[in-house]
């Protein structure tokens, strides 16, 4: 179900207590619900507190009875607080000069005394068409800087590893079954992007992905955040806030770091999961999203329910599927597809010949650990891509220090090196056993002196 943007009443501002009573049962006549304010104070008053559709503004009150000073003030203030707020001004008759004035300063409109009824409930109606216009706009726009923030289109998602091609398998069979999904897996493997890519191979990939960083939000926030608030709901809300739930309406609400998400907070995300419904803050009106959520976390979150810091509900309510990215090390074809892709995106950004890799740097990155995964590799190959002087790359230019996997293991098993990238590993491995002694390291690998002092050379090792 849509989230409906809600009627909002008109405030009309006038000192006269005859006119405002008129107008109230004019508006009320028309099907129109309103407001009153007795001074230029209550109306600014009311319009902190809440929203309203139009502000129906007399100019002048009882301080100075004809020259629209208040008035004007009023309208000046009000379109300052906010300038979406579509304002009629009513002048006394024939003042034309003050309609202009207020017209300057910020009214839409303007409504000569005595008003014309038809003319007055016409004017108010094309107004309100306006300001809900001006909030789905507000709203799109809210959704755009999120999604240009992201920066989600235009990343391309490189999977060609055994490990990922069963993933993205599993992924393509689970696209449209709209269940709730957890991601697991290490910092910066990817959990994020392939969220994105899943929202975009959905049916709900027109409709926004919205995602959430649940550790970063501060507990004050988190409601406000999330569901939303209406302007007045405490102290800083100077204007209406749309939640991340009602954002994210029609499409995918991605709630990253899922386990850091502080326990009270947890029960108040369960409430909304199971109930299906929110309020915004100061609202007692109950709006529903429809979206699908995909949750990911780093952490054990069976552990971290077996050690008190996870609630078991909100672990069954978000892992109904759940889909494990492998870390880096293991994916050896997406190591060298990603570096390539890195290096060539580097290149054109930077205006600079594209730089390829040896065989022996190609090893060398497959026998790095990559404790930061595809992170890690996409600040190595940007650093590479501005600071070697070359552009055939060598071990020496990756600048990767320790933690290197044994054997490159996983490359191994999966049959995703080339031989020269598989000699590099067995040259290196065989001479870090023998503590750097080459002839030491030949007679390991069955190899002449002459042979493996021609690979050295080779592979520049
Ligand atoms: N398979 C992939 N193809 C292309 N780029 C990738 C891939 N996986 C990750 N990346 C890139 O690596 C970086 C880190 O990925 P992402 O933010 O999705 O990781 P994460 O697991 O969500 O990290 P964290 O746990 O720290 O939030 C991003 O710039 C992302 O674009």
């Amino acid at each position: 179900m849509t989230a409906q943007l809600p009627a909002l009443p008109i405030l009309v501002a006038d000192d006269d207590a005859a006119v405002r009573s008129t107008l109230r049962i004019f508006l009320n006549s028309e099907g129109l619900d309103c407001e009153l304010a007795a001074s230029p104070a209550e109306a600014l008053a009311a319009l902190a507190r809440r929203e309203f559709g139009v502000l129906l503004a007399d100019m002048n009150y009882s301080r100075d009875t004809t020259s629209g000073a208040e008035g004007l003030s009023l309208i000046n203030q009000a379109s300052a607080a906010d300038p979406q707020l579509p304002i009629v001004a009513m002048t006394a008759w024939g003042s034309v000069a003050l309609a202009v004035e207020a017209m300057r300063g910020g009214a839409s409109d303007f409504i000569e005394k005595p008003w014309d009824n038809q003319r007055l409930a016409s004017i108010l109606r094309n107004l309100l068409a306006l300001r809900q216009t001006r909030q789905v706009n507000q709203r799109l726009a809210a959704r755009n800087q999120l999604l240009s923030a992201e920066g989600q289109n235009s990343r391309p998602w490189i999977a060609a590893s055994p490990a990922m091609q069963a993933l993205m398998a599993q992924v393509e069979r689970l696209k449209d079954a709209d269940v709730t999904l957890l991601i697991t897996g290490e910092n910066g493997s990817g959990k994020s992007q392939l969220a994105q890519a899943i929202h975009r191979a959905s049916a709900r990939a027109r409709a926004p992905f919205i995602s959430v960083n649940m550790g970063a939000i501060p507990d004050t926030l988190f409601e406000s955040e999330m569901f939303g608030h209406e302007k007045g709901a405490f102290t800083d809300a100077r204007q209406t806030r749309i939640g991340r739930f009602e954002l994210a309406d029609g499409g995918t609400l991605f709630l990253d770091e899922v386990g850091n998400i502080p326990l009270n907070q947890q029960a108040k995300l369960l409430q909304v999961l199971e109930g299906g419904q929110f309020e915004r803050l100061g609202s007692a009106k109950a709006r529903r999203a429809d979206v699908r959520l995909i949750a990911a976390s780093n952490a054990d979150l069976a552990q971290m329910v077996e050690l008190g810091s996870f609630r078991r509900d909100l672990l069954y309510r978000l892992n109904s599927v759940q889909l494990h990215l492998p870390p880096l090390r293991e994916r050896g074809a997406d190591i060298v597809s990603l570096a390539e892709h890195y290096l060539a995106s580097h290149a054109q950004r930077y205006q600079r010949p594209t730089k390829t890799l040896s065989p022996a740097a190609r090893a060398a990155l497959l026998q790095h650990r990559w404790p930061g995964n595809v992170r890690e590799l996409a600040h190595c190959m940007e650093r590479v891509s501005l600071l070697a002087q070359q552009e055939l790359l060598e071990p020496a230019d990756l600048g990767l220090n320790g933690g290197t996997t044994p054997l490159a293991t996983a490359a191994f098993d999966a049959g995703e090196l080339t031989l020269e990238e598989a000699e590099v590993i067995l040259i290196r491995t065989a001479l870090k056993r023998a503590g750097g002694n080459a002839p030491q390291a030949a007679q390991a690998l069955g190899l002449s002196r002459s042979a493996f002092y021609r690979r050295l050379e080779k592979y520049r090792l």
